[in-house]
């Protein structure tokens, strides 16, 4: 866990948040400025670079000139009101758009220094580097084993049974798995608990050894203690990989990551360390958000 975020932590726990009400929506008269984000955007050792990116739907334009660097190793939140293009943003990260037709990237968009929509650019390749982790676990309907194995075998990354054993063996272990699982690897994954299928489907992305994990709302269809678990998790996951979590939960934001970024109507209004987003914003409009002013 986050020790940084201890004073935070201490308030709230997964089992407190069934209680903790959803901020209701009001309107707000602050007017944003395009492009302009408050604290600390930029990093000196960045793993992503994503200047004025812009994403429309068709017409409609979901995220308005946002400018931000992940750095390598860090675990960075996507917070802000339902609507506000979280999802949207994320989802460039490994051209998960693409999928959608109506959907258009602008902007610059680096991994590495490499640019991220560059037409010759291998999608295959780039969702193995930068995996995701889905809302609702999506197990494939086949045997734990197998799911864990796919991605390595499309992949090419073992030659033989035995390297292809240990890439599974050494994916459920890291996703905390191993010692559920171990004796009824053949069983079907759809059998498993809902908790335990999105620690598969996090076994299953780093199982090509990404260097980064997307994870969009990964604990919203599961219950507290199955949360727990997996927010430990992120907080192992962090020493090896770079992992952009999105979340309604503030409290998750707070536990789980180093810095958070705070969206609004598809602008980047504030981005800081965790603590000082949950402890003094920058913004008006973040410390409406997290006192609950407005959702
Ligand atoms: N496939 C799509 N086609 C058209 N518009 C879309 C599509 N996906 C998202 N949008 C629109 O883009 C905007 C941003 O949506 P997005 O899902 O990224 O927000 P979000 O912050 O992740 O929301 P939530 O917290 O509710 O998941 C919204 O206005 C949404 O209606």
């Amino acid at each position: 866990m986050n020790t940084m975020n201890s004073s935070i932590t201490s308030e709230a726990s997964p089992q407190d948040e069934a209680t903790v009400p959803v901020p209701e929506s009001k309107p707000t008269d602050t007017v944003i400025e395009e492009g302009k984000t408050v604290g600390k955007p930029y990093s000196d050792d960045a793993k992503f670079k994503l200047r004025d990116v812009e994403v429309f739907y068709g017409e409609s334009r979901a995220i308005k000139k946002i400018s931000l660097d992940i750095a390598r190793n860090e675990v960075i939140a996507f917070i802000g009101p339902s609507g506000c293009g979280k999802s949207t943003f994320l989802r460039c990260l490994n051209r998960m758009n693409d999928s959608i037709d109506i959907c258009r990237v602008k902007g610059s968009l680096q991994l590495d220094d490499q640019d991220i929509y560059d037409s010759k650019r291998d999608v295959v390749e780039l969702r193995a580097r930068v995996g995701m982790v889905f809302q609702k676990p999506n197990p494939f309907p086949k045997s734990i084993y197998d799911n864990v194995a796919y991605g390595p075998r499309i992949h090419g990354l073992a030659n033989r049974k035995s390297d292809l054993d240990e890439i599974v063996e050494n994916s459920l272990r890291k996703a905390g798995l191993w010692e559920e699982v171990k004796d009824r690897l053949d069983a079907t994954a759809t059998g498993m608990s809902g908790g335990q299928q999105q620690r598969l489907c996090i076994a299953r992305a780093i199982a090509v050894s990404p260097e980064v994990v997307l994870m969009d709302e990964p604990c919203s269809a599961l219950d507290p203690i199955a949360t727990a678990k997996v927010e430990e998790l992120i907080a192992e996951l962090s020493e090896s990989y770079t992992i952009v979590i999105v979340t309604h939960s503030m409290q998750q934001a707070a536990r789980v990551s180093h810095r958070t970024a705070y969206f609004h109507l598809g602008h980047l209004v504030e981005v800081n360390e965790t603590n000082k987003v949950f402890t003094s914003p920058e913004h008006e409009l973040t410390e409406s958000y997290i006192t609950g002013r407005f959702g």
